[in-house]
């Protein structure tokens, strides 16, 4: 089964249920798999992400199919890097990493630091958030990197329901998705309107590729990576695998209103093509979005200074003469 290019309006080639573990083993060669999970203040949900994970795959002898299972810690405020390593994890601050760059807070940055940690050839991106998921979420986005040479990117599809607070399921999720990736899509990169969940934040991506790429530092980051795969390698090097479904834990509107801004900022800087957005190093631009709330005097303004900016290709920097970690 080919990548997105056979299949661009058919929504996902594979399936989870396509490949068994052990059936990927066999494929898996000499190739090495990091599974990185991006952690903000998630200490309720991020150790059964990783027991999961590390139970299924990870064998103490090295011959699992997951090789290592990473925690990369966005400065949290609660017990995330504790409960993430007593869970299994190796688990990295993501400021404490190559601190020659400096840090900047954001999932993109976390995700690109994660590259200076790791050393998988093929990565596997998870949420730390998610509740209704299985760890078959692993072996489906592993399955078309491992089988399929001319596919670089995975992106997972799933029914990703809103659940109230009540527990009760409201409309469906991923409203960044259906308000502004979408439509971005839809007007500047209509070959990937075949492309069921583009903001999926369970994706995998072999290392080669992701390394080549400019890296947004917020939520940017997985709209950047599935438009420089398709302006790099074609529709063919990006699949899509069905998950089943996922539910995770969901911002108020006015919070995704930053990421709707990380979002479009990370694609405006692709519009035009151009593999790896502006290049160079802006990790620390920012725009300000300014947002109401009723007060006591009237409609007060709320002003937040995004971060926009971009890392630059991992490949394109000097290891310093120290250990990275
Ligand atoms: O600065 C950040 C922001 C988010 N995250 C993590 O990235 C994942 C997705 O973020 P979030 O849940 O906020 O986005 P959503 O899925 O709600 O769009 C979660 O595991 C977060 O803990 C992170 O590591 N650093
Ligand atoms: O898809 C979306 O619209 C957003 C928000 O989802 P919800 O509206 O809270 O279900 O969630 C995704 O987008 C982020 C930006 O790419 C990713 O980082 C998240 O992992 C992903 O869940």
């Amino acid at each position: 089964m080919g990548g997105l290019g056979s299949h661009v309006l058919h929504g996902p080639a594979y399936r989870a249920s396509d490949w068994t573990a052990e059936g990927l083993l066999e494929r898996k060669g000499d190739r090495t798999v990091s599974v990185v999970v991006p952690a903000k203040n998630e200490e309720s949900t991020v150790a059964a992400v990783v027991e999961r994970i590390i139970a299924d795959f990870v064998r103490a002898d090295g011959s699992g199919l997951v090789d290592e299972v990473v925690v990369i810690d966005s400065d949290s405020t609660d017990r995330t890097a504790d409960v993430a390593r007593a869970a299994g994890a190796q688990v990295f601050s993501a400021n404490e990493i190559r601190p020659d760059l400096g840090s900047v807070p954001g999932k993109g940055e976390a995700l690109w630091k994660s590259q200076h940690v790791t050393s998988g050839d093929l990565v596997v991106f998870v949420d730390a958030d998610l509740v209704d998921w299985g760890t078959h979420f692993v072996t489906g986005l592993l399955a078309p990197l491992l089988t399929d040479d001319a596919v670089q990117l995975v992106k997972a599809v799933y029914d990703r329901p809103m659940i109230d607070a009540t527990g009760r399921e409201e409309e469906t999720g991923g409203r960044v998705t259906e308000l502004v990736a979408r439509p971005w899509l839809a007007l500047h990169r209509p070959g990937l309107a075949g492309i069921v969940q583009p903001l999926s934040g369970e994706w995998a991506i072999r290392r080669e590729a992701l390394a080549s790429y400019a890296v947004p530092v917020g939520y940017g980051v997985e709209i950047a990576a599935l438009v420089d795969t398709f302006d790099r390698f074609g529709a063919d090097g990006i699949a899509q695998v069905d998950l089943g479904r996922r539910t995770h834990r969901h911002h108020r509107h006015d919070t995704l209103g930053l990421m709707a801004v990380q979002v479009l900022a990370a694609a405006d800087r692709r519009r035009g093509g151009g593999v790896g957005g502006a290049g160079g190093d802006d990790a620390g631009s920012t725009v300000s979005l300014t947002q109401y709330a009723r007060g006591t005097a009237g409609f007060e303004p709320r002003v937040t200074d995004v971060a926009t900016g971009e890392r630059p290709p991992a490949d394109s920097l000097r290891m310093p003469s120290a250990d990275a970690r």
